[in-house]
């Protein structure tokens, strides 16, 4: 007699000894995922391969009922031991549940909750009307925009360093450190990560490859981490007040006494490892769906002129009345969402659901994808239609799909703020551009997302594009009125 119940129903069935091992996606997994997902009636499926059980979340209702309803359970992440190599540990993503953990939730929550981003606010708005000068000014370096906009808000924000051009040695070390700490990058990243021991592999073997790189990313990002921080304590050393949520938290730490820096290094260069790539992910999408959907901008634009006459730009008290515009941004989570197969969770305990067992360990993939494209609650799910998020009568509906942020306990502590930049970010260039022809840079092509795909990375980019960047009528003399 089994010791426990069942196992969820896998998709695939187990080979001997080996076990799901030949099943395990490695491109595009949540495209796998969703497949599965619509065989099985979108239950929780389960797959098991050398010792390590996995489990995937296709519904909403599901992934809520144990990461939330059950978070202490279900709250834990993986042993990553490929992270760990690479230099990844200080990402609080990666932390496993606990006292360290708590301690970085709690930075976090000081200076990224809801309350607090309003005191963002200026700095936003300066930095989305440099943003709009940089888009009209030099439009085929749309990608470089795009990454430079997030990472000097953010760089504000946390470091109190204003970012004057992409070649600012803190942004070079910064960038330089993302791309080398993608593990993505590797061959076989997502194997190594899921089956670790596929680590011990030697240097000098075929495919020890990696140890070399984990290497030349643990230097990159202990540089990402120490460079800025180091300029915040030179200020304070020399009495310059300039406030940042690093002063602030050494401040408060300095009262209490504690002289520990390594909570708050780290909690500083995670804002930065996990805020910039990802919204630079939503931006992208942003300018794809618009430059493909001129109808889109067209109706936002009538309904941010009847707000503002357009005699002014639209700042963020103005944005319970744009509902189309929140609809817009709304459907850009749901139609792309930047981790579409979710971030890795793990199971601090055996658990049973749904009479099903899932074992201590366990790997937990909430399969973003395929719960904002299921047609049964977003009909035809590849349209970008951001009328699916209002109600007859024009007001929003209460579906936020705010999901793509994540679950519980560890939902992502720097929605508010993403939200907030991608708000104003959307708005203000309906309000003053006009996008069309998403074109292949390379080729000239024009964009065909069948051809032209998104990346296969945990945050998965938009494929590289420019697109034509028309000022609008009102454009200057809307800029310039900030500005004066
Ligand atoms: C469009 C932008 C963003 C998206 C789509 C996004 C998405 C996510 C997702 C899906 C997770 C995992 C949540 C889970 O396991 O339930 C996460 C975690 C996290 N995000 Fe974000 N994020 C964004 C922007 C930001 C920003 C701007 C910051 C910081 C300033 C940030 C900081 C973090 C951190 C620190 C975690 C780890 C939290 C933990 O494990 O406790 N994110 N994010």
């Amino acid at each position: 007699k089994p010791k426990h119940p069942e196992y969820p129903p896998s998709p695939k069935k187990p080979w001997p000894i080996i076990r799901n091992v030949p099943h395990v996606p490695t491109s595009r997994p949540w495209l796998t995922y969703t497949a599965w997902g619509k065989e099985h009636n979108n239950k929780p499926l389960h797959l098991e391969a050398l010792g390590q059980h996995m489990i995937i979340l296709n519904n909403v209702d599901d992934a809520i009922e144990l990461m939330e309803k059950r978070s202490s359970i279900y709250s834990d992440k993986p042993d990553m031991p490929l992270m760990t190599l690479m230099g990844l540990d200080f990402n609080a993503t990666f932390l496993r549940y606990g006292n360290i953990w708590r301690e970085h939730r709690k930075a976090f929550q000081l200076g990224f909750r809801k309350e607090m981003i309003g005191t963002y606010h200026p700095i936003i708005e300066l930095e989305t009307n440099k943003f709009l000068r940089r888009l009209i000014a030099h439009p085929k370096d749309l990608k470089e925009h795009c990454q430079f906009f997030p990472a000097s808000i953010v760089m504000s924000i946390v470091y109190g360093h204003e970012l004057e051009s992409s070649e600012d040695p803190i942004l070079v070390t910064t960038k330089r450190a993302i791309q080398l700490g993608n593990p993505t990058i590797m061959t076989g990243a997502l194997l190594m990560i899921t089956f670790p021991v596929l680590l011990n592999i030697p240097r000098w073997l075929p495919g020890g490859g990696f140890h070399d790189v984990a290497a030349r990313s643990r230097k990159a990002i202990s540089e990402m981490i120490e460079m800025p921080y180091a300029i915040v304590k030179d200020r304070m050393q020399n009495g310059v007040d300039k406030p940042s949520l690093v002063q602030d938290l050494l401040e408060k730490q300095e009262a209490k006494g504690v002289d520990d820096e390594s909570v708050l290094k780290n909690v500083a260069g995670s804002a930065f490892g996990a805020g910039v790539d990802t919204t630079d992910c939503a931006l992208g999408t942003l300018f794809l769906a618009l430059s493909l959907h001129p109808e889109v901008q067209k109706r936002a634009r009538s309904e941010i002129a009847s707000v503002t006459g357009m005699t002014r730009l639209p700042v963020f008290n103005d944005r319970p009345s744009l509902p189309y515009v929140e609809a817009i941004c709304r459907e850009l989570r749901r139609w792309r969402p930047e981790a579409p197969a979710g971030v890795p969770r793990a199971t601090s305990q055996d658990d049973i659901y749904q009479g099903y067992f899932i074992p201590k360990g366990s790997m937990i993939f909430f399969n973003t994808w395929g719960m904002t494209h299921n047609p049964d609650i977003y009909p035809d799910p590849e349209e970008f239609k951001p009328e699916r998020f209002l109600n007859t009568d024009g007001s929003l509906n209460d579906d936020d799909c705010h999901l793509t942020f994540g679950f519980g306990r560890r939902i992502c502590p720097g929605r508010y703020l993403a939200s907030d930049i991608v708000w104003l970010a959307a708005v203000r260039i309906i309000a003053t551009l006009e996008l069309s022809d998403p074109k292949d840079p390379a080729t000239g092509e024009s964009i065909d997302l069948d051809k032209h795909q998104y990346s296969n990375e945990t945050l998965s980019h938009p494929p590289r594009f420019i697109c034509t960047i028309k000022s609008t009528e009102y454009a200057d003399n809307l800029l310039r009125s900030e500005e004066e």
